[in-house]
């Protein structure tokens, strides 16, 4: 597989990372305005950074464009008269529509949608995926490089803002919720290695126990609160202070903004 990553800041360096990592590819071009990001890639073999977006799509034939939403359009237009119906095209760019896509580079291509997070530099992003018409199975390819880098769903395209908020803006949620558990594992004596040891490994049992016993989370809240015990003193308190509600809104509020940038 030839790959052109253009744009490598946040997510483009880190799908390139997991790319490289688990050698998904014949050639990989990472190219960007500024290299500096991925400059560590240069002595990889088969990886060449450059600066020129032409270069790397005339050589490759899946291109993801990782571009900032103002970005993307200005880009899409400078290379694409290089774009052929053999280049499969993907685009990481939140509210950037595939029916935006089609309009620069034309709708005869193969366009797909592919929002995954930051979690890809180590494999384990969750990525939505949604195609054109005209993605004549190509789909399948894409899902075939991103589930070696996490896992993948594929969806219809009305639904990649809200996978955007659930998934991308998702790992921010999570972060800040780790945080706050190491914040308050501080107050109760822990030195802060500790406290972000436990809050981690706690966090990362609790998916893990979901992911592997298939089981709602009620269920396994309910294994841990004994009658009138610690634990459900505790979710209580929280509830009390809106922590389902706060979260909810939270999604709601960034799902109005994303949809506010596919509009602008
Ligand atoms: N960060 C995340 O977790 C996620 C981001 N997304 C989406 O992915 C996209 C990229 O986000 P993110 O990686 O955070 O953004 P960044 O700004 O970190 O990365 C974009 C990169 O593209 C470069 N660039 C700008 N113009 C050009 C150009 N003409 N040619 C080549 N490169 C150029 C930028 O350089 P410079 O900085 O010099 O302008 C920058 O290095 C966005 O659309 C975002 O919505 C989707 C899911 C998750
Ligand atoms: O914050 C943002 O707008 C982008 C999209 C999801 C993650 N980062």
């Amino acid at each position: 597989m030839k790959i052109a990553i253009i744009g490598t800041g946040n997510l483009g360096s880190s799908i390139a990372k997991g790319i490289i990592n688990h050698k998904l590819f014949t050639s990989l071009y990472l190219s960007d305005k500024n290299t500096a990001a991925v400059k560590d890639f240069v002595n990889e073999d088969y990886v060449t950074v450059t600066s020129d977006n032409i270069e790397a799509v005339k050589a490759s034939d899946i291109l993801i464009f990782a571009l900032q939403p103002r970005h993307i359009e200005k880009v899409l237009e400078s290379v694409s008269s290089h774009i052929t119906n053999d280049h499969v095209v993907m685009s990481v760019a939140a509210g950037f529509e595939i029916s935006k896509i089609e309009s620069i580079i034309g709708s005869d291509k193969n366009i797909i949608r592919v929002m995954p997070n930051t979690a890809i530099s180590i494999r384990k992003s969750m990525t939505c995926l949604a195609a054109n018409d005209k993605g004549n199975g190509k789909i399948e390819l894409a899902q075939k490089i991103f589930n070696q880098l996490g896992t993948t769903l594929i969806i219809p395209e009305e639904l990649i803002q809200a996978a955007t908020v659930i998934c991308a803006s998702g790992i921010a949620f999570w972060m800040r919720l780790v945080r706050a558990t190491t914040q308050g594992a501080i107050q109760l004596g822990f030195e802060a290695e500790q406290a972000h040891q436990l809050a981690t490994q706690t966090c990362y049992g609790a998916a893990s126990l979901l992911i592997e016993s298939g089981r709602h989370p009620e269920q396994e809240i309910d294994r841990v609160t004994t009658p009138s015990g610690c634990t459900i003193e505790g979710l209580n308190a929280m509830e009390h202070q809106g922590l389902s509600s706060a979260l909810i809104q939270g999604i709601v509020a960034s799902f109005e903004k994303i949809n506010q940038i596919k509009k602008s």
